[in-house]
């Protein structure tokens, strides 16, 4: 896979769900923050040639001096995000210069380099590619009043993730036009599929969690635990 690939790390969330005074890309996690977690993954991978970090305006000054160190070489910006995940992607997206790029939540800190370079290369094939995963449980839809609405076929669906890979100019052109329209998606793939752009799903692991309500805490540091241990680190 000889193309070179942009990254934006969305981390401009405020983190109400985990209701912690410090947004939670900033909390501990072993040795260092969440955040720096996501960083050095994508810091480390080869086809990653530069990477754009979106941050609350009053954490850009922090996180510019972690480049420095923890010797984020490849971050080229740490720019001020916006109100919605979705402007703070646009914001990023305006700062790559590469053909493709991947979208990645700054609190995915566990992907691993095998599964992003197995959605790069999904990309790269079908044109636009998401890392999914099947859902395990039976889904229901359920109205307001909490009845039962409908059981989808649970063999359609999967648990969108990220990172997520595109060409960058289709990526920003989809991302411009939803914002010109004041629509609002939940993910990239959305803005995407609304443009009638084909996006495949690549496969997943159930470790990439996204770091949301507290519980997720103490799984976060197990899955760190067990990263140390496969790596050798201790
Ligand atoms: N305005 C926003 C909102 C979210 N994000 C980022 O998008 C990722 C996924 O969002 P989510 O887990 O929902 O984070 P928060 O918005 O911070 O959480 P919450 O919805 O609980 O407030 C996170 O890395 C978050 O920092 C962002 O960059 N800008
Ligand atoms: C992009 C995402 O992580 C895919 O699962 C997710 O949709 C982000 O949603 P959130 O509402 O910002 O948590």
């Amino acid at each position: 896979m000889g193309e070179k690939w942009g990254v934006v790390i969305v981390a401009a969330g405020r983190g109400t769900r985990m209701g912690t005074k410090e947004s939670k890309q900033y909390l501990q996690l072993g040795d260092r923050p969440v955040l720096v977690h996501t960083l050095e993954l994508f810091q480390q991978l080869a086809i990653v040639e530069e990477i754009v970090l979106v941050v609350g305006q009053h954490d850009v000054r922090r996180c510019e001096e972690w480049i420095g160190t923890y010797g984020m070489t490849k971050v080229k910006a740490v720019v001020s995000g916006g109100g919605e995940r979705q402007h703070s992607v646009l914001l990023g997206l305006r700062a790559i210069s590469t053909d493709w790029v991947m979208v990645h939540d700054g609190v995915r800190p566990f992907v691993s380099a095998a599964a992003v370079e197995g959605c790069c290369h999904a990309a790269q094939s079908g044109g636009a590619a998401v890392l999914a995963v099947p859902v395990k449980d039976t889904i229901k839809q359920v109205d307001r009043a909490g009845t039962i609405v409908s059981t989808p076929d649970r063999r359609s669906l999967w648990a969108i993730q990220t990172p997520q890979a595109f060409r960058r100019a289709e990526l920003v052109d989809a991302h411009e036009q939803a914002e010109a329209e004041g629509y609002l998606a939940t993910d990239d793939a959305m803005v995407m599929e609304r443009m009638g752009t084909r996006v495949i799903v690549a496969k997943g692991e159930y470790t990439n969690i996204k770091i949301t309500t507290p519980d997720d805490l103490p799984l976060a540091e197990f899955l760190l635990q067990q990263r140390r241990l496969t790596r050798g680190e201790e």
